[in-house]
């Protein structure tokens, strides 16, 4: 009898431990996520879910352990500038252009992506259609999320890294997040939310993180400090 290998994880946190200003914030963390799986950070203001985030995505190391897409240690130069062409970075600054219409603030993204044909439909979605050929300075905060994540679906990239995507929607614009996250895993997305707010994904793996307090100042924080 031939035993097969269970198959690599698309992601794999790998004794991963994360540190800001030189304080922890988790030490040896341990994840696999394969395709179609969810991965949720939760955790008080400031306990460094943003941080930790930024870890995943490459765009800093982890102080110990390794973060691997495929196997490949993401932080690699090669590996790295395959792998940000799989993530979506959804971010509280919205990076809406106010002058532009609401369609063509998703259709440039898409396009960029080298796609089309998605924005509408998704604009649709997201219960922004008939806003569409608006100007994006006419949008409230919910309306400027759910252009966001009308942007997530036009782009269509593998991997969802999503900071704080619950904050300023309704408890209708909430479904919608907690629906198209669930579609996404179904065609073997995966997706990585920071939030403070509860939401509702199936079967995701929970990462906590402990709060964190300000230390007292050293020398060098104060010499690092502009305002000094
Ligand atoms: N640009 C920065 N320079 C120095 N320290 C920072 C910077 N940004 C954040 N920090 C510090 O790093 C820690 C973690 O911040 P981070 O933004 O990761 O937390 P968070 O959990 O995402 O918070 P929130 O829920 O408020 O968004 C905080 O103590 C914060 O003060």
């Amino acid at each position: 009898m031939s035993l097969r290998k269970p198959p690599l994880p698309r992601l794999l946190l790998d004794n991963v431990s994360c540190m800001r200003n030189a304080q922890q914030i988790l030490r040896h963390v341990n994840a696999s996520i394969h395709d179609g799986g969810a991965l949720v950070l939760m955790g008080t203001n400031g306990s460094g879910k943003t941080t930790f985030l930024r870890m995943l995505a490459g765009f800093s190391r982890p102080s110990a352990g390794q973060v691997l897409w495929n196997g490949h240690d993401i932080t690699d130069s090669g590996v790295f500038h395959q792998y940000k062409l799989q993530l979506n970075w959804l971010s509280l600054k919205d990076a809406v252009k106010e002058k532009f219409t609401v369609l063509d603030n998703v259709q440039w993204f898409e396009v960029l992506e080298g796609k089309q044909g998605n924005s509408m439909p998704a604009l649709e979605l997201m219960g922004l259609g008939r806003l569409a050929k608006e100007k994006a300075r006419m949008l409230s905060m919910g309306q400027r999320k759910r252009l966001q994540l009308a942007r997530l679906l036009a782009m269509d990239r593998p991997i969802w890294l999503l900071d704080e995507p619950s904050v300023a929607l309704d408890t209708e614009g909430l479904k919608l997040l907690e629906y198209i996250i669930a579609e996404h895993r179904k065609k073997g997305g995966i997706v990585i939310v920071a939030t403070h707010q509860p939401i509702e994904i199936e079967d995701a793996m929970y990462l906590r993180l402990p709060p964190r307090f300000p230390r007292r100042m050293t020398l060098v924080d104060m010499l690092d400090r502009s305002d000094f």
